[in-house]
């Protein structure tokens, strides 16, 4: 019998061979950040450091002796001795923040797609979802009693009403069952944003009765698309043709954490019986607390500035992406983008020696690989952020186009 770190070790060998083993890095502090999904750069900004810390010295700065002050960690899962007065008014302002009835704090993105996704289909239920939903929705399918899953082609919502047909059959079925529709906002790697109209349109047009309910995942559009960061539901003004909305803290935020927006009685069923919410730890006060200075700020129209530097920063690289055009190095190098979106990649086969190369000069890309993309679909992802300054992005975009041109390694679109 083969040992088990003997199987281990088959299967780490096996990525190695095939470039694709994952490892923990440390990111040098004095590299240019075109990595993190800090699309505000607020993580290092003084302005909310300081709202943080206020916070959390007046939080912890009891006033009255009968009254202590709350505690560092919350002690147990919110349905035990986890919650607070702190989390509940939390909760309260971020979904008047979002325009939305109520909402619900979950540690993670990861845990707040599982614990939707596992248990808000009933048995029978259907579940559509574009094709590049995140993993942690998968997760939460393969936990769920929905009797079919289906996906469909990234952002086509020609294929979603194909697929809508496919999985209902007829009249009747459609009309028998509730099907959940997932999507996201923006796009983590292609940086692409979904038809968010269109589906609505198409969905309101096949349910007549309201039997179809979509969930939103907004992780990546928090805090860029909106007024105020709000995202893009709220931009489109649809937000109440939405069942749920998913903002997660943990990207421009600079936190960690999510929120699930919903009505009441949702909200009510997830806390008996959202498995991702029930047992675990909940949330530390300084998590709390350190969001609640995010929203606070963005409330405040604080990061308005920051949404307006990262506007120009991303128009300005993609000017410079399009002078390419037409060059010598337009043979080498491919940059896709979209308009807007600060995500934007460079495709080539060997996407770890482009990185690498990149890292080496002071310039924090990241390569991706398979199976985060599929197979074929590899690239350096480029993130920009508020805070990158032009000649950062000038040396980037310089540096790529010499490294193909050194490498005489075709960039193409693959
Ligand atoms: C679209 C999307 N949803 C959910 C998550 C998970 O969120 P979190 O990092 O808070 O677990 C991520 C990224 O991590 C994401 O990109």
């Amino acid at each position: 019998m083969v040992s088990l770190l003997d199987s281990f070790q088959t299967a780490l060998d096996k990525r190695e061979a095939r470039s694709a083993r994952r490892r923990l890095t440390v990111s040098p502090t004095a590299t240019a950040d075109f990595s993190s999904n800090d699309f505000l750069s607020l993580s290092r900004s003084p302005l909310l450091r300081s709202q943080f810390l206020q916070n959390l010295n007046a939080s912890y700065s009891s006033s009255s002796p009968s009254k202590p002050p709350p505690s560092l960690g919350s002690g147990g899962s919110r349905l035990l001795d986890g919650n607070s007065r702190y989390a509940e008014e939390l909760e309260k302002f971020i979904a008047g923040f979002h325009n939305a009835s109520d909402g619900l704090l979950f540690n993670s993105g990861f845990d707040a797609n599982v614990g939707v996704f596992s248990c808000l289909p009933q048995p029978g239920d259907i579940i559509i979802h574009d094709e590049l939903i995140h993993a942690s929705v998968h997760e939460g399918m393969r936990l769920s009693r929905a009797r079919v899953k289906m996906q469909f082609a990234h952002n086509s919502v020609s294929d979603l009403e194909r697929v809508i047909k496919k999985a209902t059959n007829d009249e009747a079925t459609r009309h028998a069952y509730n099907v959940f529709i997932a999507v996201e906002t923006l796009y983590s790697m292609d940086g692409d944003t979904a038809p968010l109209k269109d589906i609505i349109r198409l969905v309101e047009g096949l349910f007549p009765k309201k039997n179809a309910y979509l969930i939103v995942d907004e992780a990546h559009a928090t805090g860029v698309f909106g007024y105020n960061g709000a995202g893009v539901a709220q931009d489109l003004g649809v937000e109440d043709k939405i069942f749920i909305r998913t903002h997660t803290f943990g990207k421009s935020l600079a936190s960690q954490g999510a929120i699930v927006l919903c009505d009441s009685l949702t909200k009510e069923y997830l806390i008996n019986y959202a498995r991702t919410l029930i047992y675990t730890t909940a949330m530390s006060m300084p998590s709390l607390i350190a969001i609640r200075s995010a929203y606070e700020v963005m409330a405040e129209g604080k990061t308005r500035s920051l949404q307006s530097n990262l506007q120009s920063n991303i128009a300005y690289f993609q000017s410079r992406c399009d002078e390419l055009k037409g060059t010598i190095a337009s043979s080498l190098v491919h940059i896709d983008y979209n308009d807007r979106s600060p995500i934007f990649s460079v495709r080539t086969k060997v996407p770890r020696e482009l990185a690498r190369h990149c890292q080496e000069r002071g310039l924090l890309v990241r390569p991706i690989m398979a199976p985060t993309v599929p197979l074929g679909r590899e690239r350096v992802r480029v993130c920009l952020h508020a805070g990158n300054t032009r000649q950062e992005m000038d040396r980037l975009l310089n540096t790529i186009k010499q490294w193909a041109v050194e490498q005489h390694q075709p960039i193409s679109r693959l």
